[in-house]
């Protein structure tokens, strides 16, 4: 039996929209667009001019790739061209861009926020990276002009959110609020087709994702976990797996059962990832696949954004391997 395209799934599930006008499966579908444009540069990164730095600093004072760039620049204008959102956030714009349709009026009713390049660091060796995306119904009165605060909502506030992972093969995972499916491209005619239907987290998984380099930087609670992790009486040790890009690392412990964590750090009070377009998208899948994800005290879709790139330290995958971490938290002043 042929797989399910995504776009037959779309109109399929549109019904299944809280505000089923055909906006949101026309978003989607304009970021699947946009995953194929980026997935065709990535995918001959090494023999074309897309390697490297763009010599510019992002507002993170990050050195932008020129993936980052081109990334940024392909979904904001396949997402702005197709006049389906009303205004667009980015972890490479410093502020929010408010998007006029052509007639000048602001009718539609979504936001994105989005990391267009996940895993930056990967991309000149030929590991994996992705892109992340979440979406919001706007709060500030449709036909006038987006404001900070369409932005600076709490995750669970989200109507939909996914990513793209452009790994060993190319996969578009996302959820509408109705559990999450994975679809995965066929390069050779261009579409995604329905790979993993209904993904779940395992409860409890084996593998554990934290960057052990930061060790020293730890709190006390964490290193202790790690070293849980590394001797657990009676049991066989924790794998530990790191792949340094969010989404991939993410992807695997949604599929086999596992935790990502990158904590805070004496250097990084607020640890590295975004709430806004990394943290909030990742938790609302990891939760409607049976997940969890928390700051370690509270869990990341109630926390209330004050600022559009500000950082939280994470922890998210299997609910029982998270809850794990917050008790070896608790108590140790973490
Ligand atoms: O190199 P570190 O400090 O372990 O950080 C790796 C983490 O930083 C990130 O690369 C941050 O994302 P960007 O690449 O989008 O800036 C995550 O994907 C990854 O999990
Ligand atoms: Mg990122
Ligand atoms: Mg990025």
């Amino acid at each position: 039996m042929r797989k399910q395209t995504l776009g037959e799934f779309i109109i399929e599930n549109q019904k299944q929209f809280r505000y089923a006008e055909g906006e949101l499966s026309r978003l989607v579908n304009a970021i699947r667009l946009a995953a194929k444009v980026v997935n065709h540069k990535v995918n001959k990164a090494g023999i074309t001019d897309i390697i490297g730095e763009s010599g510019d600093l992002n507002i993170q004072g990050e050195e932008q790739k020129k993936l980052d760039v081109f990334a940024n620049e392909t979904f904001i204008k396949t997402l702005s061209n197709r006049e389906i959102i009303c205004g667009i956030a980015s972890e490479e714009e410093e502020d929010f861009i408010s998007v006029e349709s052509k007639t000048g009026q602001y009718q539609n009713k979504y936001v994105v926020l989005i990391d267009p390049l996940d895993g930056s660091s990967n991309i000149d060796v030929n590991v994996s990276v992705g892109t992340i995306f979440s979406i919001y119904k706007r709060l500030t009165p449709s036909g006038t002009p987006v404001k900070l605060e369409d932005f600076l909502q709490k995750g669970r506030n989200q109507v939909a959110a996914g990513y793209i992972v452009y790994g060993t093969s190319t996969m578009l995972v996302y959820s509408t609020g109705n559990g999450v499916n994975g679809f995965t491209l066929n390069p050779a005619i261009g579409t995604f087709y329905l790979s993993h239907p209904n993904i779940s987290l395992p409860k409890e998984g084996n593998i554990y994702s934290i960057n052990e380099g930061n060790y020293n930087h730890f709190s006390d609670g964490i290193k202790r976990y790690i070293k849980y992790c590394q001797k657990r009486e009676g049991n066989r040790p924790h794998t530990s797996r790191y792949i340094g890009s969010l989404v991939s690392d993410f992807h695997r412990n949604m599929i086999k059962g596992g935790v990502y964590l990158y904590p805070k750090t004496q250097k990084n009070e607020n640890g590295k990832l975004r709430l806004l377009y990394e943290c909030n998208p990742i938790a609302f899948l990891a939760e409607q696949a049976g997940g969890k994800a928390s700051d370690g005290k509270q869990r990341i879709l109630d926390i209330n954004p004050t600022q559009l790139h500000q950082r939280v330290p994470f922890f998210c995958g299997s609910k029982d391997m998270v809850e794990t971490i917050e008790r070896f938290m608790e108590g140790s002043g973490a």
